[in-house]
């Protein structure tokens, strides 16, 4: 038996046949129909689409034979894919030199009759054949012949659009991947955004509002009360003698005193009263819903607590002024201001006081 030609672009020809993934799959209506067809038209009881693999010829669709491949150097079609453009026929293979030897034409399926149309890809490659057997010698007519011609058309053209379907289906899924990549960078903007927008509004050293925090919510509760006409007061809470206390024992601990100071107002106010460092030794608390009865008891307690508290160095005590909301106000800024002023009294009155507004 002769060897099995190869064609000169046949690592190209494998490459192209591997890239329509379509070695291996299972059978599908489609290619069937076609075959039946084939099979039909011409009049033959055996029908293939072969695909020429590197070393075999697997069949995507078959009539009659069992087997799903067999070897390349036995395959018809491994010698049809070397004339692209013609049918490739056989009249009597027990009488052509090329094949009387084969063992498909010794035994199993005692092949006589052989007529194979290349299935060739849009780039040029011949794939494999749609072809169509005979176990009696026979010949096949101009019209079976066209037939044939046309069938073969129809495979390439399934095999391209299952092609283009699956690189469709894969950009959709890469598509997808965007998507969830860009709501994945948008969730991480945003929390990095809500960050920052705490961090803005956020004292570094005693983690209260900062100045610009406590003058937004004092805006906005000056403006409720207002609105409202609810009860609403502020606290100014100053550090006394914080200067000699740094020049004492340093800066480092005059922060010490400052953020544990910090925590102390954070945990002798209620949860829905407002407080921040204002700046340097000042504090501020917001007291919405107490009138100026109310806010005195909270700065009473806040003083007390501060004496009391055990404070590493020597004893700290604050001075508070404390002023109310009235109607005759006319910004948060008159309400401070009067806050200011009490705080004032309070230190010219000795310190470790708490006076009310005028
Ligand atoms: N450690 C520390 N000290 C600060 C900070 N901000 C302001 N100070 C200090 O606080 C001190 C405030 O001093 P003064 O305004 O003279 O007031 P005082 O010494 O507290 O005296 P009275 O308020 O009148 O009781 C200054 O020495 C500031 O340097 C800070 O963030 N950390």
């Amino acid at each position: 038996m002769n060897s099995v030609p190869i064609p000169e672009n046949d690592a190209d020809r494998i490459r192209k046949l591997q890239a329509y993934s379509i070695l291996d799959t299972l059978p599908e209506q489609d290619y069937d129909d076609i075959t039946r067809l084939a099979s039909l038209i011409c009049e033959s009881p055996i029908s293939l689409i072969s695909l020429v693999d590197e070393h075999r010829q697997w069949f995507k669709s078959r009539v009659g034979p069992d087997a799903q491949e067999t070897p390349r150097e036995h395959a018809f079609c491994a010698h049809s894919i070397m004339t692209p453009d013609d049918v490739f026929i056989v009249n009597d293979a027990s009488k052509d030199a090329r094949f009387e030897q084969n063992p498909l034409v010794t035994g199993e399926p005692d092949i006589r009759f052989y007529a194979g149309v290349p299935l060739v890809a849009p780039s040029g490659e011949a794939l494999g054949t749609l072809c169509v057997i005979d176990r009696q010698p026979r010949e096949l007519t101009l019209a079976q012949a066209d037939a044939l011609r046309l069938l073969s058309r129809l495979v390439v053209s399934q095999l391209e659009m299952r092609h283009d379907i699956e690189n469709i289906e894969q950009s959709l899924l890469d598509q997808g991947d965007h998507v969830a990549r860009l709501e994945d960078y948008k969730r991480k903007m945003d929390e990095s955004h809500a960050n920052l927008r705490v961090q803005s509004v956020t004292d570094v050293l005693t983690g209260l509002l900062n100045r610009r925090g406590l003058r937004t919510r004092l805006a906005e509760e000056f403006d409720r009360a207002k609105r409202e006409q609810s009860l609403f007061s502020l606290l100014v809470i100053d550090v006394d003698e914080f200067k000699s206390f740094n020049d004492t024992y340093g800066h480092q601990a005059g922060d010490k005193i400052l953020e544990m100071l910090g925590a102390l107002l954070k945990d002798v106010t209620r949860v829905y009263d407002s407080v921040g460092r204002f700046g340097g030794e000042e504090f501020v608390v917001l007291l919405p819903g107490s009138d100026t009865q109310g806010a005195r008891v909270i700065a009473e307690r806040t003083r007390r607590a501060v004496q009391r508290h055990a404070w590493p160095n020597r004893n700290v005590t604050v001075s508070i002024g404390i002023a109310t909301y009235a109607d005759n106000m006319e910004s948060a800024a008159d309400l401070f201001e009067a806050a200011d002023s009490a705080l004032y009294k309070a230190k010219e009155n000795g310190r470790n006081r708490c006076e009310s507004a005028a």
